[in-house]
């Protein structure tokens, strides 16, 4: 190992939501016990006036709040933060010479932060990960692009970015509930790799397993949200669990379709990972998207007129206190792929799901969504 290897990780965790402060637990504890690790985590938060817990009338800052109290009280109240993890609202500072960036902001928010990222991490040893379960699409050919591509692309300079996917709900994560993750990555060599599976791996309740599969993992992390759509309108109709399980299996071979068609090489062992088809059972059965589309299948039953936009955003705020929806935004930019690639046919559940969200099609129709794929059908699965 060369003296420049042996140099310690800097972690910088970019996002301070309900994912990345559960995350930021597991980093900072870690980070605590490591050899190789710089005891501080910076975590960049997007700062915000918050309610303070003690005093429903008065507000303070979101990263004074961290700091003080160990607590994101907004978006993952009741959990303390190890205290070696800082709250730092100045991206600059937050970055300043990380050898390891954790992307866990919701993707519409990253593209703004990427150049201020670059010029101020480790000029050379710098790699990133990325928690962000969503899809990029590239504005000449529509295609999709892997947010973990786009952040390689923005950062430049070689930069390699590896993604964690997973059965990771953020609340079980950080109360310290046992599950696995998937660690995609390839960067250097495998010390490399192991290190920074070990910078996540906390067992016995936090397992991560580590695969070269990065395109895989993530079109499955992005893709699952939009199943939880469908799950969410079977739950609102009073299906039970038959249904599900039919919308799941469906769901799946959607989903392995889609990476066939657009991604090289995504690798079948793949699905069997906590990635695959691990998020997608949790992310059906108690992800926000889930019950956000719950929600606006009971809302349609009792025949709610409003616009399916202002419907989603409704709940969105109702529900989720200031956290963000992904499944919608996804199963919008992936219906119009389809629809450019004249591929809806042979994605009957994609295409049911984004008519039932957006078009007025009756929430009761999700089941005609849910059968066999006709002859067009290919899949590694
Ligand atoms: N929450 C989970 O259980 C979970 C689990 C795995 C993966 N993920 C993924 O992690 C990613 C982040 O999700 P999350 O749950 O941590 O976030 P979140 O939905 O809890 O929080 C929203 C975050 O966005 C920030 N924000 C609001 N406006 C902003 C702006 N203009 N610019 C920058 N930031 C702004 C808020 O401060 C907050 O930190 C998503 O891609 C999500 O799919 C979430
Ligand atoms: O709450 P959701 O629906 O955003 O899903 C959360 C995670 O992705 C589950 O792994």
């Amino acid at each position: 190992m060369t003296t420049e290897q042996q140099e310690e990780e800097k972690i910088c965790i970019i996002g301070s939501g309900n994912w990345g402060c559960a995350i930021a637990t597991v980093l900072g504890r870690n980070a605590a016990i490591l050899p190789f690790c710089s005891e501080a985590v910076n975590m960049w938060v997007y700062d915000e006036p918050v309610t303070l817990p003690s005093d429903k009338k008065s507000t303070a800052k979101l990263s004074y709040v961290i700091n003080t109290l160990h607590e994101n009280v907004k978006y993952l109240p009741g959990v303390k933060l190890p205290s070696n993890v800082r709250a730092i609202p100045d991206l600059k500072e937050a970055c300043k010479n990380a050898t390891l960036l954790v992307f866990v902001t919701p993707h519409q928010f990253l593209p703004n932060l990427l150049p201020t990222i670059r010029a101020n991490v480790h000029p050379t040893r710098c790699r990133g990960v990325s928690l962000i379960k969503g899809l990029d699409f590239d504005e000449m050919t529509k295609a999709p692009v892997l947010i973990s591509k786009s952040i390689e692309t923005a950062m430049g300079g070689g930069f390699k970015c590896g993604v964690l996917m997973g059965a990771n709900i953020a609340d079980e994560v950080a109360r310290r509930q046992m599950c696995e993750s998937t660690l995609a990555c390839d960067f250097e060599d495998d010390g490399c790799n192991e290190r920074t599976r070990q910078l996540f791996d906390e067992p016995p309740n936090f397992r991560v397993t580590r695969i070269n599969d990065v395109a895989g993992a993530e079109a499955c992390g992005a893709l699952k949200n939009i199943v939880a759509l469908g799950a969410g309108f079977v739950d609102g109709l009073g299906f039970g669990g038959n249904t599900k399980a039919a919308l799941l299996r469906v769901g799946l071979l959607e989903m392995a379709q889609f990476c066939a068609i657009f991604f090289q090489r995504v690798e079948r062992g793949t699905f069997i990972e906590s990635c695959g088809i691990a998020d997608l059972i949790t992310t059906c059965y108690g992800g926000r998207n889930k019950r956000c589309a719950e929600e606006f299948a009971k809302l349609k039953l009792i025949e709610h007129k409003a616009n399916c936009d202002e419907l989603w955003m409704d709940i969105e705020h109702k529900l989720l206190n200031g956290q963000k929806l992904q499944g919608t935004l996804a199963v919008k930019e992936v219906y119009a792929l389809l629809e450019n690639r004249e591929l809806l046919d042979s994605f009957p559940l994609f295409r049911s799901i984004f008519e039932i969200a957006f078009t007025g099609r009756p929430v009761s129709t999700i089941t005609e969504g849910i059968h066999v794929i006709g002859k067009r059908f290919v899949s590694n699965l």
